[in-house]
């Protein structure tokens, strides 16, 4: 589905993302971990064509689109949400899903698609309410939607679950789930350890920029060089 060979991105003398192999297949939940500032942020800017590559190629679909508009590569199938929620507070959450639909270059076509979207991630009920009335963790729902309007086939997740409580976690776990039955892939960025282990079909974990390791989420837990760089804080933090 998407393919990362030697991808590097550097600001000046900070190697951000540095030499990045990273392959997700069709339909898998892909988890990305790692300790704050380890590239995980500018990992999803690279592959939705917000920042340039320093370096490297990436093959989404089987095509190269190391160097393509991130206009075209929402018309490719790609959509992300951000860590930062950036919804038009003034508009109802309908309105928010047209803006993207007319972001989408006519991706999302239908009335029935924006209402599928909306089903999907769970706001149905919500259709006619202002964004701005919105609770934190609807909000973020209505960051799925809108990402969900554009008929992605990978979705792009920057710490869906930040701010959230256990039950909505629960919920959007849920929801992650049936999006991956409905034959979206996801690439997930998550600090919240029962959210990634608990949903992911594999992790890879960056430090420095570097992945330092990569498998199944029980391969993961057990590794000693991922417990010493990040898990071991987080998992006591984090696991039940
Ligand atoms: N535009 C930029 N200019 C300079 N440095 C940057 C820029 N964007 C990111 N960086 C640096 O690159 C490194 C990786 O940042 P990134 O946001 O990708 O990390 P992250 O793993 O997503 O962190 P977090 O978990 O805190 O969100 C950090 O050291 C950060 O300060």
């Amino acid at each position: 589905m998407i393919e990362l060979t030697a991808v590097s991105r550097h600001f000046g003398g900070m190697h951000a993302v540095d030499n990045l192999d990273l392959k997700v297949a069709r339909g898998q939940i892909f988890g990305l971990i790692g300790p704050n500032g380890s590239g995980k942020s500018t990992t999803l800017d690279l592959i939705s064509g917000m920042l340039p590559l320093t370096s490297g190629q990436i093959h989404f679909c089987r095509q190269d689109i190391s160097r393509l508009a991130l206009h075209k590569r929402v018309g490719c199938g790609l959509a992300r949400t951000f860590q930062n929620i950036r919804l038009f507070g003034p508009l109802t959450v309908w309105q928010n899903l047209r803006v993207a639909h007319n972001a989408a270059a006519g991706r999302a076509k239908t009335h029935q698609q924006m209402m599928q979207a909306l089903a999907l991630a769970g706001l149905a009920h919500k259709k006619d309410e202002l964004a701005a009335n919105l609770s934190f963790a609807e909000q973020r729902q209505l960051e799925l939607a809108r990402a969900l309007a554009t008929r992605p086939q990978l979705l792009l997740l920057d710490e869906p679950a930040a701010g959230m409580d256990a039950a909505e976690i629960a919920a959007l776990r849920q929801r992650m789930m049936a999006l991956r039955q409905s034959g979206v892939t996801i690439l997930l960025v998550e600090h919240v350890m029962e959210l990634v282990m608990g949903v992911s079909d594999r992790i890879a974990v960056l430090n420095f920029g570097r992945k330092i390791a990569e498998g199944t989420p029980s391969e993961i837990q057990a590794d000693p060089q991922v417990r010493e760089a990040y898990l071991g804080a987080h998992l006591i933090a984090n696991l039940p």
